[in-house]
């Protein structure tokens, strides 16, 4: 139905929406260019200042009949804009970013390569304890074609009085342990003064949820080229967790995996809330490989393989969970280690639901 007034009025807004839509694009190329400036000068790109500033000059030369709250609101929604668009073009730089580099990120250990689309596995006791107690989990985890083992020789515990792992006899025996095994081990050290040590004696050097912001132990790991396996703090946003991959790409080391292993959270059904979520996102925004610890994020054993399947399915490059030969005497974390017995049912089941 003709409606010439109507019609007459749509045909001016129209052509006010297009002067619009080309003065916020041609602002938006200049944001861009700020953004680039101050990315070079370290600054923080959301400035308070600047934008008072603006709106005040605004407010100056209102005529209405917008009022000047309505001006404020309208002009906070296109500097929020400008700031999204700055802040996603950072991200663009980052080193870890997929949009700096689309293709998977590849880290081979013991040539067994993660992060190729095939998931890999990595098991082996919370604590390295004893080079028979170690061997042992090694000779069973070799009886199953796998190629990767874990075993903490520093163990960061809640209480000072807890068993607090062997140091660098714990190293040294898992170097024992890979040599006479051909097994790849993983495991984790609390301080820069000891990645020489570790370089030495360890396939890949794992930091851990509580060093996640440890950022000298990040700077140092990230000199090396000794592969490391990133695990999320505790408390950590995605955001923080990128930025931390990114302390080790910045100082020249690519060959980072990172570990989703639970989140603190209100929920006490289990140790930590295995965010699960985590797993595509990181996949999105980043070009690294992915693990899942199912032992630290869970502690159950009776949900584990539930959670492995899941973490498979949500494209993880990889499962990490806990195996001890006797893990009622363990030092460590004796409740959540997988038994042989229940290492084998697991592993049988996981295998199966990776080869599907
Ligand atoms: O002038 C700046 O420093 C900018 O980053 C541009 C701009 C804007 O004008 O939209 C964007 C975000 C800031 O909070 C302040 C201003």
């Amino acid at each position: 139905m003709n409606n010439q007034p109507l019609d007459e009025l749509r045909a001016k807004i129209d052509l006010v929406n297009k002067e619009i839509l080309d003065a916020v694009n041609k602002r938006q190329s200049y944001i861009a260019e700020i953004g680039d400036v101050k990315s070079k000068q370290g600054v923080h790109r959301y400035d308070p200042v600047r934008e008072r500033d603006m709106l005040n000059k605004l407010i100056a030369v209102n005529e209405g009949p917008l009022t000047d709250q309505e001006l404020e609101y309208t002009f906070k929604e296109i500097f929020k804009v400008g700031l999204e668009k700055q802040e996603q073009s950072k991200k663009k730089e980052l080193l870890v970013s997929r949009k700096r580099q689309p293709e998977n990120t590849v880290v081979t250990i013991n040539g067994v390569e993660v992060g190729n689309g095939k998931p890999a596995f990595v098991f082996g006791p919370c604590a390295v304890e004893s080079f028979e107690q170690t061997s042992s989990v090694a000779d069973k985890i070799k009886s199953k074609g796998l190629n990767l083992m874990r075993g903490g020789a520093f163990k960061p515990r809640t209480s000072p009085y807890d068993f607090q792992g062997l140091g660098v006899e714990g190293l040294e025996i898992l170097d024992k342990v890979r040599k006479g095994s051909g097994l790849g081990v993983i495991s984790e050290i609390v301080s820069p003064l000891d990645v020489e040590v570790a370089c030495e004696h360890i396939d890949v050097i794992q930091i851990g949820a509580r060093n996640m912001q440890n950022f000298e132990l990040l700077k140092a790991v990230g000199k090396t080229n000794k592969p490391v396996l990133l695990k999320r703090g505790l408390a950590a946003t995605i955001d923080e967790f990128i930025h931390a991959a990114e302390y080790i790409l910045a100082q020249g080391n690519p060959n980072v995996i990172l570990c989703e292993r639970g989140i603190r959270t209100y929920e006490k059904a289990t140790r930590n809330t295995l965010d699960l979520s985590a797993v595509p996102i990181l996949k999105q925004e980043t070009h690294l490989p992915v693990m899942v610890d199912v032992t630290h994020s869970t502690g159950r054993k009776d949900i584990m393989l539930p959670c492995a399947k899941a973490a498979l399915a949500v494209g993880a490059d990889g499962v990490m969970a806990e195996v001890h030969p006797d893990p009622a005497v363990a030092l460590s974390d004796s409740a959540q280690q997988m038994d042989f017995e229940e290492f084998d049912a697991f592993w049988d089941e996981l295998k199966a639901f990776a080869a599907k």
